[in-house]
């Protein structure tokens, strides 16, 4: 029988943790308190930043959200950015990704203010976690994979260990995090010569393409341990990167879509931004 790896435990637990870091930080006058700046209205970011003000107002921290246009130029983008460092109310905040092909990404990370980083996008930050340094931030929702990992017990040291996505926010601080865990890395992409041939040598197979049911049954080997990372949006249904129905009869555990990676990320968030808030 396959383990159904639910998210919603874990954020449960992060929950609780959370909870007690918010009570102490308003006993001393302070409401820990989220910005996220969402460009244009890709359907993964609104989800995610609903879900994450939702969850503030639940835990009582608070949350601003900061929407532009999807024809916002760096300039403008930028002079909000630098205004978002200078605001005394918001203690940590995200840019959600992707950004629209005008703006220049790695010039937006690099102005973030290193102390309110919470999804670890400078190159101060993702260094740390470049080099193996734990004691900083971590990109979310790599974070929230591991979490489950961890979570769930499931044994890292030694596996072989595949991801399919390279992007800042997932695949790539991920292979870093396993690596640090002592996992046999492969990231793979759409260059990846022989993508079905690569999954099936996994032990744990993590699917952060982006690309709607895309793991099928033919990429997976018995007993493979499968991280679904992707949010996707289907006939205004949410679905994985992996073809739930296929590869639940082949994997030994599975996280599913919703109820799995999604809900875990946005804790991660919130733990982050307590964290900050904390020092
Ligand atoms: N559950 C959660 O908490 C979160 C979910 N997500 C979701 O995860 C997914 C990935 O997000 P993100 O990393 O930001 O996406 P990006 O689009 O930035 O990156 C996607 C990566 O997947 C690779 N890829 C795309 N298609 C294929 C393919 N057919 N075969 C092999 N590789 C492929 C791309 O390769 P190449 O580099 O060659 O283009 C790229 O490296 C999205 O669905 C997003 O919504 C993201 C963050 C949090
Ligand atoms: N800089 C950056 N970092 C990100 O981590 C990032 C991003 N940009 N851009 C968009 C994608 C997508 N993503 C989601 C996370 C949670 C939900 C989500 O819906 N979470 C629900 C639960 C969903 C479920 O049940 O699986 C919740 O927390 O309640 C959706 C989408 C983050 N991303």
């Amino acid at each position: 029988m396959v383990q159904i790896l639910s998210g919603k435990a874990v954020a449960q637990k992060l929950k609780q943790d959370i909870t007690v870091e918010i009570d102490i930080l308003k006993s001393k006058g302070v409401i820990p308190t989220l910005g996220i700046v969402l460009v244009g209205d890709e359907e993964d970011s609104l989800s995610y930043a609903n879900s994450a003000k939702k969850r503030c107002e639940t835990l009582g921290a608070g949350c601003n959200i900061f929407k532009f246009p999807a024809g916002i130029n760096q300039d403008d983008l930028e002079k909000k950015i630098l205004e978002l460092n200078e605001n005394r109310d918001i203690h940590g905040y995200i840019i959600m990704k992707p950004l629209p092909s005008q703006i220049n990404e790695k010039r937006i990370a690099e102005i973030i203010d290193p102390a309110k980083d919470i999804d670890c996008m400078t190159p101060k930050n993702i260094a740390k976690v470049f080099a193996g340094d734990n004691t900083g931030f971590s990109p979310c929702t790599a974070r929230a994979v591991m979490e489950i990992l961890n979570f769930y017990q499931i044994p890292i040291e030694g596996k072989r260990a595949v991801i399919i996505g390279r992007s800042m926010v997932v695949g790539r601080p991920l292979s870093m995090m396993l690596l640090k865990q002592n996992a046999t890395v492969t990231i793979c992409h759409t260059r990846t010569r022989d993508l079905a041939k690569e999954a099936k040598r996994a032990d744990i197979l993590i699917a952060a393409a982006g690309k709607a049911e895309m793991v099928t049954k033919d990429m997976v080997s018995p007993g493979t341990v499968v991280i679904d990372v992707g949010i996707n949006f289907k006939d205004g249904r949410m679905v994985g990167d992996v073809l739930y129905e296929e590869v639940e009869k082949l994997a030994s555990a599975i996280t599913p879509v919703p109820g799995g990676v999604g809900s875990v990320t946005t804790m991660v968030l919130l733990k982050q931004l307590v964290e900050t808030c904390r020092k």
